[in-house]
């Protein structure tokens, strides 16, 4: 489904500021995969994540999505494929629009142009039924404006305005980490819950090492540009966040250094 080949990024090349964020980059993820993202400070998983998003181009390699190359596309032309979550609450909505208008925007994402964003009886139908599977209430509350939502609640809407038309992937950019434990948790139950009902091909990145053990069926670990441990979904039932800190040490030969590292 997604298949990321041989990529590489350099910033500043030939500066004094030239940093590699990604260095021959492989992995491949099968339909319905959730794979989780560790690594520590500036290892290149952010880079990753805008590189098969379309946010930046990769140097060298190729980016593949159920066959076809996307390395050249842009964001806007991946967008009918890729979901997104970002950390910042703030930014996957529309604060001034309602929660209606903003599920209208992304209902017409991946669709023909010339629908307008318009919200009809049907699509209010559509909204609330969606809005009701994250049980939070907010089916009740569609023409609030979505400034007025917890950072909790907006991040639910971002994963379901980002899950609304089936992408094929999803990337999930740290987006509990801006979250107090109660409702990072929340967001992190719904996450499970809709990712499983509609097997959804699944990258997150995250700073929590219990979380990234417990979610999803394979974890990777990343370090200076480079996937430097695969663990697959036997290998990580009865995985320690001990012996996941240990295995970072023993290949990279130091500690992990991440200043916002959660352990669980
Ligand atoms: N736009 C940019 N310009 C210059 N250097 C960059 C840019 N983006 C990232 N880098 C550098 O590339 C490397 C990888 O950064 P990236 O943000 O992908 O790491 P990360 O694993 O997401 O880090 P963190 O966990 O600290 O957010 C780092 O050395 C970073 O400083």
């Amino acid at each position: 489904m997604l298949m990321v080949q041989g990529v590489s990024k350099l910033f500043n090349p030939g500066t004094v500021d030239e940093k590699i964020a990604l260095l021959n980059a492989n992995l491949h993820l099968k339909q319905g995969d959730f794979v989780t993202v560790i690594g520590s400070n500036g290892a290149g998983k952010s880079t990753l994540m805008n590189i098969i998003s379309g946010v930046m181009k990769p140097d060298a390699g190729h980016i593949y999505i159920k066959d076809t190359e996307v390395s050249q596309l842009s964001e806007y032309h991946r967008s009918r494929w890729i979901g997104r979550v970002f950390q910042d609450p703030m930014a996957g909505t529309a604060p001034r629009m309602t929660i209606e208008e903003n599920l209208a925007i992304a209902y017409k994402r991946g669709k023909a142009r010339g629908l307008t964003f318009g919200v009809t009886g049907r699509t209010r139908k559509i909204f609330r039924e969606e809005l009701s599977r994250l049980g939070i209430g907010l089916e009740n509350r569609i023409t609030a404006k979505v400034g007025l939502l917890s950072g909790g609640e907006r991040q639910a809407l971002s994963l379901l305005m980002a899950t609304f038309t089936r992408p094929q992937i999803l990337l999930l950019d740290e987006h509990t980490a801006a979250l107090d434990p109660a409702r990072a948790e929340l967001v992190t139950t719904l996450t499970e819950k809709i990712v499983r009902e509609l097997n959804l091909t699944t990258l997150m990145v995250t700073h929590n090492m219990e979380q990234a053990i417990r979610l999803g069926n394979r974890l990777i670990m990343m370090d200076k540009g480079k996937i430097i441990l695969q663990v697959d979904e036997e290998q990580k039932k009865g995985l320690t966040v001990g012996q996941l800190l240990g295995e970072f040490e023993r290949i990279s030969g130091k500690k992990m250094a991440d200043d916002r590292v959660v352990l669980g």
